[in-house]
């Protein structure tokens, strides 16, 4: 075993925790010593341990001397949680060995700079970009801080998301829907337009096989036309918050906000901007969106140009109809110079679907 060998096994106690760790990032640590791994861990929920403490502990006294592989540099702040860079000092490991740099103003490079000035080897860099797509939210969520937004499509293959009667259930296969809770656990939080709720009656649950972690569900709704009946309100699986503009029925709203975890936010505005839904979501320590639809909402997170990544499900089956509803609605564009342009980062086979993942040229 060679670093990289070390630094991948790191990466995957990381990645197996991605979605569970939010705000924070997902952070994995191995330590070695004489070419024996003697402890190892992840970062599993925020305002708990993290990897570098975790994995130390299992190391004990073996850490002296001991090299820690850890995906992300060691923090050197006091959040929820002591400083590593001082613990890994106050263990006497040899050598450090790190993946990604921390964006985070709090530490970024002055752990790393604690533990050299102790005499301690440092390297970094190793398996960066791996590491790195790792913790795409979190870094862009400590940039902008605002949500990582990733628009989510499931269509036939000329792009119908219902047949013209409406009926949607389901054009993509179990694969494909499967990866579509796998989203959903990964991300804090899940948007549909109201039109949604009202026509299909989602739950925006995550069913995985192991159960999975529910996303806050976001409901743009201008005028509060949420049915008081819907799964959202009356199921209690997960907080729902409904986007509102100022014109609206405040007695409704007092009977929905009775539901415990049903809040109400009211834009002053009378048509929500994205932006805005953005911007509260990122006060609220919202660190990702899934954006479900329907075509109206697509519409207008590409009209806003207020995404980061496109994922885009397509069924082996042609639906047709030209009222039948598109993955995109709105009015469009007239001219093909005003076309977003996209990158195609990768097209995998899922079942008998395809799932292309793409990403706006700008960002
Ligand atoms: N119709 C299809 C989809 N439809 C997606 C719509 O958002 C639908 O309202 C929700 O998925 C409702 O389900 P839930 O109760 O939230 O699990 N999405 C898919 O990936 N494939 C399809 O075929
Ligand atoms: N999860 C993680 C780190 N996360 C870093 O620490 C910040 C959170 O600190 P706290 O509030 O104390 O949990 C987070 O924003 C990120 O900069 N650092 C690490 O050394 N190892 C870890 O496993
Ligand atoms: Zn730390």
């Amino acid at each position: 075993m060679n670093d990289q060998d070390y630094m991948k096994l790191a990466i995957d106690l990381a990645k197996a925790t991605i979605g569970q760790t939010s705000p924070n990032p997902a952070v994995g640590a191995v330590v070695v010593n004489h070419g024996e791994i003697v402890g190892m861990g992840a970062h599993l929920k925020a305002g708990e341990a993290h990897a570098e403490v975790q994995a130390l502990r299992m190391a004990g006294e073996r850490a002296i001397g001991a090299t820690i592989y850890v995906t992300l540099e060691p923090c050197s702040h006091f959040g929820k949680t002591p400083p590593c860079a001082d613990l890994i000092i106050e263990k006497e490991l040899k050598r450090v060995v790190v993946a990604s740099n921390d964006p985070n103003p709090l530490v970024s490079g002055q752990g790393l700079e604690r533990i050299r000035q102790a005499g301690i080897q440092v390297e970094t860099g190793v398996l960066k970009e791996q590491a790195d797509q790792l913790n795409k939210f979190f870094y862009h969520y400590m940039k902008k801080k605002l949500p990582f937004v990733t628009l989510k499509t499931a269509s036939s293959i000329d792009g119908k998301t219902a047949t013209v009667t409406g009926e949607s259930q389901w054009i993509t296969g179990e694969e494909s829907r499967q990866d579509v809770h796998q989203l959903r656990h990964q991300h804090d939080s899940i948007l549909v337009g109201v039109n949604t709720v009202i026509t299909d009656n989602p739950s925006l649950t995550t069913r995985l096989p192991h159960g999975g972690k529910n996303p806050i569900r976001i409901i743009l709704d201008t005028h509060l036309r949420t049915p008081e009946e819907s799964q959202v309100i009356k199921d209690q699986a997960a907080p729902t918050w409904i986007m509102t503009g100022s014109q609206i029925d405040q007695e409704k709203k007092r009977r929905l906000i009775k539901q415990d975890q049903v809040t109400i936010y009211e834009l002053p505005v009378d048509k929500i901007k994205i932006k805005d839904v953005l911007h509260l979501l990122g006060e609220k320590l919202v660190t990702s969106l899934l954006v479900e639809g329907g075509a109206t909402i697509h519409e207008s997170f590409i009209k806003e140009a207020c995404f980061d990544e496109l994922i885009m499900y397509f069924a082996p089956k042609i639906i047709g109809g030209e009222k039948a509803p598109s993955i995109f609605g709105g009015i469009g564009i007239s001219k093909l110079s005003q076309a977003i342009h996209m990158n195609i980062e990768s097209i995998e086979r899922m079942g008998q679907d395809f799932k292309v993942t793409a990403r706006p040229e700008r960002r």
